[in-house]
């Protein structure tokens, strides 16, 4: 039935390149900046929390938002010394004026965000280095890194692992690091934390040798990344110059120098999820969304992706010259019919995005606090994937050669790598985000690992 599907698909795009197909884009909505549409900012405890990934209006004139922006946090084991070392930042950048001081208690009483269904706990500090401005997230607890972190509530566009020389690492600094690279953190910086503690230096180049190998294990540049040795609680303190300050200092420096800037929304090629279609009588099909990423000038070449379907055409003539990440806009499709785009399918730059039919994928399953599941489930568990506009139904199954894979059971709680397999394709990558439902409720959130299956 899909093949009928695509062959008609097929017919219908080599009719319209006959036909000389048009795409119109007006928007549908007055044009928000990417900014506005994307942070509502209030001013908390005078520090300027921002609310999602990226952008914070000037609600201070303090920091410089020409600067590039980048997203970091704390990640590593509980007592390591994240929330300290945050705190140490902003003391120690406010002496400078990149920052406000952020005394501990006020980052650690961490407000409740609410993304996706889920309830994370997490602080948002922003502060500014000579080169850089950083947005910077600090979890209260482990289950609150592993949830902002698949669900990408306060994504990180790269972080501070903290490391205590006293424990060297453990399960969470391991736990952590997999999530890093699973989510597509591509380089961090180290932070051995409370040297203050350790009187013998051989036992802090086997801290710095172990960090190095296990880095390399998952992936990261174990030789080249940078480690930094130093006591937060010193640099919080205000005292140990050498050990504490001067320490900070190296460290932002090293993340500065270190750390990638994520290419903007605008530098990616376009895409808008399909939510709406209309039909106007003279003109053809217009389909609506919000456009995610990218820009969409006169004559580009756009495809339509998902459901089976696969349908070129170009940008013929429009009545804006351009339409660009953030835009609430609608696109006409001059000679497709209604039935030939639904809802859940993606605009997209040719070649940009791939229909997907099966992936392997990081999923946080909720708990029943959370409005999740009470029970447990085993492989086979069929939910609803939510991607951007689209539904589809999913079943889940453990990755191949798992142990005891028929009788594995996942606990609300938990977090692991499943196979998803998908009732119809639709358009994903390596990173896309989405949650999963199950009569009516949020029962998880996952983000795609690897893909297994195009159509
Ligand atoms: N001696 C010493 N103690 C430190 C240092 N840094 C942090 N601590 C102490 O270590 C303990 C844990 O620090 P936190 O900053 O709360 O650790 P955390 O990683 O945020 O902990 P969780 O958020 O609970 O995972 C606190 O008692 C700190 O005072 C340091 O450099 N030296
Ligand atoms: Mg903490």
């Amino acid at each position: 039935m899909l093949r009928t599907q695509l062959a008609t698909t097929r017919a219908v795009a080599r009719r319209l390149y006959s036909s000389r197909a048009t795409l119109v884009c007006s928007r549908v909505a007055p044009r928000q900046s990417v900014s506005a549409a994307r942070a509502p900012v209030s001013l908390r405890n005078g520090v300027n929390f921002i609310s999602r990934r990226g952008y914070a209006e000037p609600a201070s004139k303090k920091f410089d938002r020409s600067k590039p922006f980048l997203n970091i946090g704390t990640i590593g084991h509980v007592d390591h010394g994240k929330t300290t070392l945050t705190a140490a930042i902003t003391r120690v950048l406010a002496e400078r004026g990149g920052s406000e001081f952020m005394a501990y208690d006020q980052i650690d009483k961490a407000p409740e965000e609410r993304a996706r269904g889920i309830t994370i706990n997490a602080a948002h500090i922003e502060y500014e280095t000579e080169n850089r401005h950083y947005g910077h997230i600090d979890c209260p607890g482990h289950a609150d890194y592993i949830k902002n972190m698949i669900s990408g509530a306060a994504q990180m566009d790269g972080a501070i692992i903290v490391v205590s020389a006293t424990d060297g690492q453990m399960p969470q600094t391991r736990e952590h690091l997999l999530l890093a690279r699973q989510v597509g953190i591509k380089k961090l910086v180290v932070f051995i934390n409370k040297i203050d503690m350790i009187s013998d230096p051989e036992m802090l180049e086997l801290v710095d040798m172990e960090m190095r190998d296990l880095l390399s294990t998952y992936n990261f540049d174990g030789e080249n990344t940078p480690i930094i040795m130093g006591s937060a609680l010193a640099a919080l303190e205000g005292r140990d110059k050498e050990i504490g300050a001067d320490k900070i200092f190296e460290l932002t420096k090293a993340c500065d120098a270190w750390l990638e800037l994520p290419p903007r929304d605008l530098d990616k090629p376009f895409l808008l999820p399909v939510e709406e279609i209309f039909t106007k009588t003279g003109r053809g099909t217009i389909a609506c969304g919000r456009a995610e990423r990218g820009v969409i000038n006169k004559g580009d070449e756009i495809e339509i992706i998902g459901y089976g379907s696969k349908l070129k055409t170009t940008m013929f003539r429009k009545e804006l010259d351009r339409g660009e990440a953030g835009d609430n806009m609608g696109v006409l499709l001059r000679g497709l019919k209604r039935e030939q785009i639904e809802r859940g399918q993606v605009i997209a730059a040719p070649g940009s995005i791939q229909s997907v039919k099966k992936f392997q994928a990081q999923l946080y399953v909720l708990t029943k606090d959370e409005g999740g599941r009470y029970t447990p489930f085993v492989q086979n568990y069929q939910p609803q994937l939510f991607v951007r506009s689209s539904n589809v139904t999913i079943n889940l199954s453990w990755p191949e050669g798992t142990d005891d894979a028929a009788t594995k059971m996942v606990m609300p709680g938990d977090n692991v790598e499943m196979v998803c397999e998908l009732v119809h394709d639709v358009a994903a990558d390596v990173g896309t985000r989405f949650t999963l439902r199950e009569g009516g409720k949020t029962v998880g959130t996952g983000i795609v690992t690897k893909i297994l299956e195009v159509v």
